[in-house]
């Protein structure tokens, strides 16, 4: 039996990033989680453990820190394009560098004092390869969105297992994982990570849901009109359940007032919307 190495990388997980910027009396604060991923000529590390390839993952952390240090950070996409191209330039054997970064909010609590605000979290992944292209793919998780109405879903296939009845009037909630591609290089991702986030909750809550598929696709579709310098847009939508209480065994009735909220198990929408013309990234670029 022959074998061969299949797909690899390896890289630094969770390398939590707290930079102050205290120039004066007011600070500023960025809370990030940074990943490196790197791969290329790997086959020997791998087959005879010759390392001679192998930057050491703690090196990779050691550089997110000096990275900081050196040029401060500011968009994240910005810090994630610097650490994979420097990563790919310096190191031969590195044929291609993807560096995931979160960033978490924080508000100002006053000059030096910081809230942390538990919400969403801002999210990209850059994709550097040797042959000098980039990937910017920015996004969201854990913004959680619901309306009281506006949403329905009938009409379903349904079988001998089928016992779910037809609404015409639910609550529709939802925790936002939300990825957008850049289709070249953006000028500014600030705005654009607002504009983008802006069009998923618009569509949200604008849209009268007759599935959380068609939301879904509103919501990329949005984001795509919203923002030219997108080219595709991935949604994963778990379905958080909101199931209306009997309330008939007390002598009450229940017009879509009082709600059982389940967490498991749920529903999980999962899709893409992309433009018709959308350059094709040529790797799974999640
Ligand atoms: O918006 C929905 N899509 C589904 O596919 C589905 N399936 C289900 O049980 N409830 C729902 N709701």
């Amino acid at each position: 039996m022959t074998v061969k190495l299949g797909p690899n990388r390896y890289g630094k997980a969770d390398v939590r990033l707290v930079r102050v910027v205290r120039d004066g009396p007011v600070h500023h604060l960025k809370d990030l989680n940074v990943g490196t991923a790197l791969s290329g000529a790997m086959e020997a590390v791998h087959l005879t453990g010759d390392n001679a390839a192998v930057l050491p993952t703690d090196s990779q952390k050691n550089t997110v820190h000096a990275f900081a240090r050196k040029h401060g950070v500011g968009e994240i996409e910005e810090f994630a394009l610097l650490l994979a191209r420097h990563f790919v330039t310096s190191q031969p054997a590195v044929h291609h560098a993807r560096v995931e970064v979160e960033e978490y909010a924080w508000r100002r609590g006053g000059p030096h004092s910081f809230v942390r605000d538990g919400g969403e979290v801002r999210t990209c992944v850059v994709h550097h390869d040797r042959d000098g292209r980039s990937t910017v793919v920015s996004g969201l998780k854990d913004l959680v969105l619901l309306n009281t109405t506006g949403s329905e879903f009938r009409g379903f296939a349904a079988d001998e297992y089928t016992t779910l009845k037809p609404t015409r009037d639910r609550v529709l909630a939802t925790e936002v994982r939300a990825r957008w591609r850049h289709a070249g290089e953006t000028a500014d991702h600030g705005t654009s990570y607002e504009r983008a986030r802006g069009a998923l909750l618009e569509a949200f809550a604008g849209t009268h849901s007759l599935s959380l598929q068609q939301t879904l696709y509103a919501m990329g579709e949005r984001v795509l009109t919203s923002c030219p310098e997108i080219c595709e847009v991935r949604l994963s939508l778990p379905n958080k359940h909101h199931f209306l209480v009997d309330l008939s065994p007390f002598g009450l009735d229940n017009d879509n007032e009082v709600y059982h909220a389940a967490d498991r198990p749920y529903g999980l929408i999962e899709g893409g919307v992309l433009r018709e013309d959308a350059p094709d990234a040529g790797f799974a670029w999640e």
